[in-house]
């Protein structure tokens, strides 16, 4: 039997009882749904939004994690030929009805073909009159991409005045989509585009960019003020629209921006993920909508290789890390931890040891964090230990392996913290974009945390391996030969595939 094929119960064994610390911490589209709304003969009215929200908020290997872009190519043709790969697609960019100026920006981004979610979402969101669409699809599949070519062709280039608007819950997705559309449009003539983010420099101007892309508070800012004039408004985009609907601060700045709007501007929301819950009040929000949804079952991406490491107590986390890091090449890597003070401190150790790695937490300022995540992309540093705060959307391709220190939780009325396998399945998604391989390791080190993990597991189908840190000879075996799996493109679909 493969390793791959093993049940749940058999890969994911309570680890030994005498390493536990029983003490409570205090602390594809087959299958993808597509649900056509007809076009409603007029605009709907502005629904209230649902107040309902929950509140919240060259290490080296073989150079096993580091992928040769040959490979990288190859790999993805074969996979954009899988009609049940997620980035399959019947269509070509030509066949999506596209201006010639934004087939060159597509050019330019070096697509080839479209991604699913881009073929079913693009006829949709083009068509006229516009319709609202709730879109969803696994991380890294191009749903930036998807409403970045909506909106540019929707602008129209003559009015110099704010025409489309993109909501984003971080300062550094904002800025990413904002490059996505400077890229993208970079051949039509005149775009112009407004950085709706914290920043001392832009204070007190008015905003006249087409494309304006921020954070809800900033924006919310802009338009009290009235720097933003959201008369002209044809389109609005969330991005991690189920995060941003979900939290009680941001969903309301949310909800206020989508009503100082136009009535009948086109509401596009997206993500990878669209909990049942949180969907009944996006529909709220964007009335009418056509909906491409998933499974629950199909929301993992199989390039990324689930891994687990069983530690004897919280104290020896680090170690594992330290000497999970010494036996390998990563090009670039992301560690997640809970809370700010874990994410100094374990920086502050790693410094001190000669690693080389940056941190950033919503404890920096707007200027530092750009500093960080700009250090991070360029390649000048490897290893980002952040919080939540970079979860989702940041797309960074060099990133093969996400480590969470610190398994997601969220609280959970009456019953304290629970798992969160949402947050997980976003953070774990910064590695396997796009077709890439990548690996997401996960730390567990006592009862509670075994099961939280298994919870997660459970409800994502996910079956990890794990890692025994008895014999570290043989973790590095077990994590070659995973990765080896996923590489190779002529694996049989059980080994590449069977094990989430
Ligand atoms: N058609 C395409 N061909 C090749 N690469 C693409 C294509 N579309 C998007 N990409 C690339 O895929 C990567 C992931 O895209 P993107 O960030 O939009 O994913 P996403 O679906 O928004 O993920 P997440 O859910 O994590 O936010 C990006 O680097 C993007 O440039």
């Amino acid at each position: 039997m493969s390793d791959a094929s093993k049940s749940l119960g058999d890969r994911m064994t309570f680890p030994d009882e005498k390493k536990l610390d029983w003490a409570e911490e205090s602390e594809e589209m087959d299958n993808q749904t597509q649900t056509q709304q007809p076009a409603p003969a007029a605009a709907p009215e502005d629904a209230e939004p649902s107040d309902q929200t929950d509140g919240a908020s060259e290490f080296q290997m073989g150079s096993a994690l580091l992928e040769p872009e040959f490979d990288v190519n190859v790999k993805l043709n074969d996979l954009q030929q899988d009609p049940n790969n997620p980035l399959f697609s019947v269509k070509e960019f030509r066949d999506l009805n596209l201006p010639e100026s934004l087939q060159k920006g597509i050019s330019s981004l070096g697509f080839t073909k479209p991604s699913k979610i881009q073929e079913r979402a693009l006829p949709l969101l083009l068509q006229n009159p516009p319709t609202n669409l709730i879109g969803q699809s696994q991380s890294g599949t191009g749903k930036t991409a998807a409403f970045v070519l909506n909106i540019l062709s929707r602008v129209d280039l003559t009015l110099q005045q704010p025409q489309a608007l993109v909501l984003a819950p971080s300062r550094e997705l904002a800025r990413q989509i904002l490059g996505v559309v400077q890229v993208m449009g970079s051949f039509m003539q005149g775009l112009s585009t407004y950085q709706a983010v914290p920043d001392p420099a832009t204070r007190g101007q008015a905003v006249t960019g087409q494309v304006v892309v921020g954070t809800p508070g900033t924006v919310m800012d802009l338009v009290r003020r009235k720097q933003l004039n959201t008369r002209g408004m044809k389109v609005l985009v969330l991005d991690e629209a189920d995060n941003m609907l979900d939290q009680q601060g941001l969903g309301d700045q949310c909800k206020r921006v989508k009503q100082l709007l136009p009535k009948d501007v086109q509401t596009v929301l997206f993500s990878a993920t669209f909990p049942q819950e949180v969907l009944a009040f996006t529909a709220l929000f964007a009335p009418n909508a056509n909906q491409i949804t998933l499974e629950r079952t199909n929301l993992t991406v199989k390039g990324i290789k689930q891994m687990y490491l069983d530690v004897s107590q919280d104290s020896d986390k680090y170690d594992a890390l330290i000497k999970f890091y010494g036996l390998m090449t990563i090009a670039s890597s992301i560690i997640f931890v809970r809370k700010r003070e874990t994410a100094d401190e374990l920086s502050k150790r790693m410094t001190s040891e000669g690693h080389h790695v940056v941190t950033l937490t919503g404890g920096l300022e707007g200027t530092e964090r750009d500093a960080v995540i700009d250090q991070f992309r360029e390649g000048n540093a490897k290893v980002l230990i952040t919080t939540n705060v970079l979860a989702r959307g940041i797309d960074v391709q060099t990133v093969t392996m996400v480590i969470n220190y610190d398994i997601p939780d969220k609280p959970a009325p009456g019953r304290g913290y629970v798992p969160d396998a949402e947050t997980f399945l976003h953070r774990v998604g910064r590695t396997g974009r796009f077709g890439k391989v990548g690996v997401a390791l996960t730390l567990v080190h006592d009862k509670r945390s075994w099961e939280m993990f298994r919870e997660i597991c459970q409800e994502l189908s996910i079956n990890p391996t794990k890692l025994d840190t008895d014999d570290w000879d043989n973790v590095e075996r077990v994590v070659k030969s995973i990765i080896k799996s996923g590489r190779n493109k002529k694996v049989d679909a059980e080994t590449m595939f069977g094990e989430q």
